[in-house]
C-alpha cells in the first residue's frame, strides 16, 4: 500500500471509529421490571387497528436511510443485541462451541481494525440453545461475559405439564444459564383467560430466580393484534425482563406490525409502572437491511436509552453472517460469498 493509501485508510478508520464510539458509550443497564399485580382493567381499553398499525410500519420503511459510517455503527449495534441461536435437532456439542466462538469474535479481526472498533470489543448479545446444550454454552463462554440463554418450557409448543415446565427452567438456571427464553399457553389468549396467563408466566418468573426472563408470545398463532397486544401487557404484569415475538418455528415469525404494537405495549407499561421492559423480535430476520429497519423503529418509538443488549435483542441464527458481509463491503467495496461466513 503506497503511503497516499496508507493515510487515507487510516483517516477514513478514525473517522468510522469516531461515529461509531458514541453509539456504544452509554450501556444502561435496566432496573429489573418486577412485576405487578393482575389488572384487568390495565387491558379493557385495549384495541389495536391494523391498518393504523401498516400505516405507520410504511412511513417507517420510507423514512429509513442510514448510510456510511453511521451504518457501521448501526450494525455494529445490532450485532452486540443479537442473541446467536441454534435450535436444532442435529445441534451438537462441537456446534455450539463454534458458535460460542463465533459469539466472542462475531466479526472478522481486518474488519474491525478498518472500521476502528478494536476497543469496543464487540461480541453477540447472548448465545441461545436448547436446555441439553447449556452446560457446554457455559462453558465455552467463560470469562467472556457472554450470557447463556436457555430456551425453555416445553419449547416451542408449550404443551408439557406445568410442573415439567417448571423444572426445565429451574434445571437450565442450575446448569448456568442467566437468561430463559420462555413459551406461553398460547389457548389461555385465544379463550382469553387472561388471569391463568397471568399465573403461568408468574409461576415462570418465579422459577427463573435471577435469570432474565423472556417470554415468547408466538404472535403468528395469536390470530388478532389486539390479542398480541393484551398478551403482551399480561407478560410485563407477571414480570416479563423481555417480551419476545415468535420461536422461529411457527409459519410466520416476527414481522414490524406485530413488532409495533408490542413496543407500544412496552410503552405503555412504562407509563403506567417506570419500569422498561425489553424486546426480542425473534424467527426470520436474516438480512442487515432488515436489522436496520427494527433498530429504527425502536429509535422512534422508545427512543435510544433502548437501543442496547439490556433492553433489545434480535433472536437470529443467520443475521450476524449477512451483516459481516455488509460490514467487509464498507471496508473494502467488495461483497464476499455468504459461504465465507458459515457459521452465523
Ligand atoms: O429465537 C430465535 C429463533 O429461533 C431464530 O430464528 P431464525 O433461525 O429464523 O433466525
Amino acid at each position: 500500500m503506497t503511503a497516499v493509501k496508507k493515510k487515507t485508510a487510516a483517516a477514513s478508520a478514525k473517522k468510522r471509529s469516531n461515529v461509531v464510539a458514541p453509539l456504544f458509550a452509554s450501556r444502561a443497564i435496566a432496573e429489573r421490571n418486577p412485576g405487578t399485580e393482575f389488572n384487568a382493567r390495565w387491558l379493557t381499553d385495549i384495541a389495536i387497528n391494523q391498518s393504523a398499525v401498516e400505516r405507520r410500519i410504511a412511513t417507517l420503511k420510507g423514512r429509513r436511510s442510514v448510510k456510511k459510517a453511521w451504518q457501521s455503527a448501526w450494525l455494529l449495534r445490532a450485532i452486540s443485541c443479537i442473541d446467536l441461536t441454534t435450535l436444532s435437532g442435529d445441534d451438537t456439542p462441537g456446534r455450539v462451541k463454534r458458535l460460542c466462538a463465533k459469539a466472542r469474535n462475531p466479526v472478522r479481526a481486518d474488519i474491525i481494525d478498518a472500521l476502528g472498533a478494536q476497543s469496543l470489543n464487540v461480541t453477540t448479545g447472548a448465545v441461545c440453545v436448547y436446555h441439553v446444550m447449556v452446560e457446554e454454552a457455559v462453558a465455552a463462554l467463560a470469562g467472556s461475559g457472554i450470557p447463556v440463554a436457555a430456551v425453555s418450557t416445553g419449547f416451542p409448543a408449550c404443551m408439557a405439564p406445568i410442573e415439567t415446565r417448571l423444572a426445565e427452567i429451574r434445571a437450565s438456571v442450575a446448569a448456568g444459564a442467566a437468561e430463559i427464553d420462555i413459551v406461553i399457553s398460547r389457548r389461555y389468549v385465544l379463550n382469553q383467560q387472561w388471569d391463568k396467563l397471568y399465573d403461568e408466566v408468574r409461576a415462570y418468573r418465579e422459577a427463573c430466580g435471577d435469570a432474565r426472563m423472556k417470554t415468547i408470545i408466538s404472535t403468528g398463532q395469536l390470530a388478532t393484534l389486539t390479542n398480541v397486544a393484551k398478551a403482551s401487557m399480561v407478560c410485563m404484569m407477571a414480570g416479563a425482563d423481555f417480551i419476545k415475538t415468535s420461536t422461529g418455528m411457527e409459519s410466520v415469525n416476527a414481522t414490524l406490525p406485530v413488532s409495533l404494537v408490542m413496543v407500544r405495549m412496552i410503552r405503555k407499561y412504562f407509563e403506567l409502572t417506570g419500569f422498561k421492559v425489553g424486546f426480542k423480535p425473534a424467527g426470520g430476520i436474516s438480512k442487515a437491511k432488515d436489522a436496520l429497519d427494527y433498530l429504527v423503529m425502536i429509535k422512534e418509538e422508545l427512543g435510544v436509552g433502548w437501543l442496547n443488549a439490556a433492553l433489545y435483542r434480535f433472536g437470529a441464527s443467520s443475521l450476524l453472517g449477512d451483516i459481516e458481509r455488509q460490514l467487509e463491503h464498507q471496508v473494502t467495496g467488495c461483497y464476499s460469498a455468504s459461504h465465507r461466513h458459515p457459521l452465523a
